[in-house]
């Protein structure tokens, strides 16, 4: 039997488009002969759609769109994610189509409640061996722990979380024997280094459970901060038969192959482990897609970026360089364009070619409409998506200013240079005089680096919504730990993409992407250390200065947050590692980093929306809770 998976990158709520991309699917595996499709969890609504799910009309809505997909089953069984709604408890459903008719709707018994899941709040865990009834206008189908059969084939399921329990109480522990195939819809969000977990655990479970797997994962961003990578695995008795390039900018990624059920094959005696992923490789690729679809998704054209020259400022405008690099490596310019929805028709624009001895003149209907004829390469394309500032004040570099300027032109990004000095004198002027002193560097440090940031902010807000574009904020989660960062300052702007990674990894990204990805411009931010280069340039300022080394400060938070462990069990950690440091002066660190931690919840919880790239993030809207409001570990530190 000719078996498939399809990865779709999906929309919360928008029927249209999620229903168009089930479609092409659809019709994609009929023309291709297969005779069993499986596509991702929740993917006729969206996975993302929180509060929703809690709503009667939404998967009422759901069910009623689903009556759409019966009528291209014809000659295929198709398994179609949707919730399902009942008595006032809303389940996490696939439906099974086949010929125009619904078999059926197998249910989610293992709810995904850890780390960016909050399924418990949504949704009803199925029970293992019941049924019910779903009806409407009349017609009636079973939901619940079912089994299907298709030509011969005998199958049930496992929805994504299902798979991640034990061996004993997964709904396969209960389907070994009586089925010869497991589907496993899932929205499995991208982490570096996860998809290892994932192959391992579909290889195993058809191994264990003496059956062929077949997985299909959501695609892409779908709605702001999870990025999905699209993974389709199909395994036999612990063989695999086909695992697919992952992180597409497809919309609709389909793979199939012929599985041969009446043959035997002996389970395997090892399973054969992946090469180990290249997390640098990966995040670039995440970061790329999740940006990709934040633009598209959001409607706007593009990106703005205040440049400092620095690690993470020069981190993201690479960032939305390789956007456009992997995506028309893999789409073609022509289509990276329509997709993006940045580049205004044709039509609109009028060139006139270069007379004799006169000047080229553009006549451009929309401000910033360029003719898209002359948009062929990736750094024309890049000049169109990307604007970025520098905004010295005398506190600023050469250094730094030489590392913007050089990345942005050999990037093709547009760059504009302009001081702010003459406004934060404006700012300071009218505060000493309100308040009849002078402000100093011994008496208002922190005021006075604080006005420099936000200052920066109103000009570049202004320049990215005269070009309907998305202010990239370039906060790191090394920074988001410790507050280190002038709330509506450098923290201003639309989104975050960095915020999910640690400063180390940014740097040690940096020096990747010089030399694997060919930025030889970066050689510039590579050679420099960290500075926020808001005091006098005399006194140095570096951000380890402030805070400590930034390896320790990821050790601590790690320790405190990922493993959860006291601020004591914390600082005996340290002392059994090679940190360099001896007790009193580990003890003062853990102390900081708890403290400014505590101190500094209220402007995690106000960063711009951030992706998950890394196993744990900070944010509080999607891994990380803590108090805003706290006793800020005051004995538990005294004690130390
Ligand atoms: N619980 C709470 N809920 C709500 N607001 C709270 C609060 N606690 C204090 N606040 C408010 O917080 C304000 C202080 O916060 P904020 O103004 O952001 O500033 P603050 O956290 O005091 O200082 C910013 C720090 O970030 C560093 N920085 C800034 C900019 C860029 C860079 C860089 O690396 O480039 C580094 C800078 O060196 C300094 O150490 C207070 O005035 C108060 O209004
Ligand atoms: N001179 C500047 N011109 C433009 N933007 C700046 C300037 N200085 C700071 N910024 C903005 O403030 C942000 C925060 O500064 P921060 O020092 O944390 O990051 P960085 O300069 O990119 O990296 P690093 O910390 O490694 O120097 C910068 O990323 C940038 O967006
Ligand atoms: N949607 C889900 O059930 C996802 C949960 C699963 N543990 C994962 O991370 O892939």
């Amino acid at each position: 039997m000719r078996i498939a998976g399809a990865a779709l990158n999906q929309i919360p709520i928008d029927w249209e488009h999620n229903l168009r991309n089930i479609r092409i699917a659809i019709e994609m595996a009929k023309e291709t002969g297969v005779e069993l499709l499986c596509l991702p969890e929740l993917c006729l609504t969206g996975y993302g759609c929180e509060d929703l799910f809690l709503s009667d009309w939404m998967p009422e809505a759901a069910l009623a769109h689903l009556q759409q997909v019966r009528q291209w089953t014809e000659g295929i069984c198709v398994m179609v994610g949707l919730p399902v709604r009942l008595h006032k408890r809303t389940y996490n459903t696939a439906a099974v189509l086949r010929n125009g008719e619904i078999l059926g709707f197998a249910a989610k018994q293992f709810l995904a409640n850890d780390g960016i899941h909050y399924e418990t709040r949504f949704f009803t865990p199925w029970l293992a061996g019941e049924t019910t009834t779903v009806e409407l206008k009349g017609e009636q189908w079973p939901l619940g722990d079912l089994l299907f059969e298709h030509n011969g084939v005998r199958f049930g399921f496992e929805i994504c979380e299902d798979a991640w329990h034990p061996d004993d109480v997964r709904p396969a522990s209960r389907l070994v024997g009586k089925v010869d195939l497991i589907v496993n819809p899932s929205a499995s969000h991208f982490a570096m280094s996860k998809t290892d977990v994932r192959y391992q655990l579909v290889m195993k479970a058809s191994r264990t459970f003496n059956c062929t797997y077949l997985y299909a994962n959501l695609l892409g961003n779908e709605a702001g901060r999870v990025i999905y990578d699209g993974e389709i695995l199909v395994a036999r008795n612990g063989h695999l038969l086909l695992r697919n390039q992952l992180l597409s900018f497809k919309e609709v990624d389909l793979e199939w192959i012929d599985v041969n059920f009446d043959a035997e094959l002996a389970p395997a005696a090892d399973i054969v482990p992946l090469t180990e992923p290249d997390e640098y490789k990966e995040l670039n690729q995440a970061m790329s897609l999740g940006l990709f679809d934040y633009m598209r998704k959001s409607r706007t054209r593009g990106f703005v970026l205040s440049l400092s020259g620095g690690a993470d400022s020069c981190f993201c405008a690479v960032g939305v360089a390789e956007m456009v690099r992997l995506g028309v490596e893999e789409l073609g310019a022509e289509e990276f364009k329509r997709r993006s929805g940045c580049f205004p028709a044709a039509a609109e624009t009028v060139v006139q070619q270069e007379g004799a001895g006169g000047k080229a003149a553009q006549v451009v209907a929309e401000e910033d409409a360029v003719a898209p004829a002359a948009l062929s390469t990736n750094q024309e394309l890049v000049s169109h998506l990307l604007t970025c500032a520098y905004q010295g004040t005398v506190n600023s570099s050469d250094d730094t200013f030489n590392s913007a300027k050089e990345l942005a032109d050999s990037i093709g990004a547009r760059f504009h240079n302009w001081e702010i000095d003459e406004e934060v004198a404006g700012y300071v002027g009218k505060i000493q005089t309100a308040l009849q002193r002078d402000l100093t560097w011994k008496t208002d440090d922190l005021a006075l680096q604080n006005i420099q940031a936000r200052v920066r902010a109103p000009a570049i807000w202004l320049l990215a919504n005269v070009q309907n574009a998305l202010l990239i904020t370039t906060s790191n989660r090394s920074e988001a730990s410790v507050g280190y960062c002038t709330m509506d300052g450098d923290t201003a702007g639309s989104i975050s993409p960095i915020a999910g990674v640690d400063k180390d990894f940014v740097k040690k990204w940096l020096r990747w992407a010089e030399t694997e990805l060919g930025y030889a411009a970066l050689r510039h931010v590579n050679a420099l250390q960290p500075t926020a280069e808001l005091r006098p340039l005399e006194e140095k300022q570096t951000d380890e200065r402030d805070l400590m080394p930034y390896t320790l400060l990821n050790r601590i938070e790690r320790l405190a947050f990922y493993d959860r462990r006291s601020p004591s069990k914390v600082l005996a950690a340290l002392e059994t590692e090679d940190t360099g440091f001896d007790h009193e002066e580990l003890k003062t660190f853990v102390r900081r980093f708890y403290t400014l931690w505590s101190r500094n919840q209220w402007k995690r919880e106000r960063y711009a929306p951030s992706f998950h790239l890394d196993d744990y993030n900070v944010d509080p809207r999607s891994w990380l809770r803590f108090p805003i409001l706290s006793g800020g570990f005051a004995e538990e530190l005294a004690a130390l």
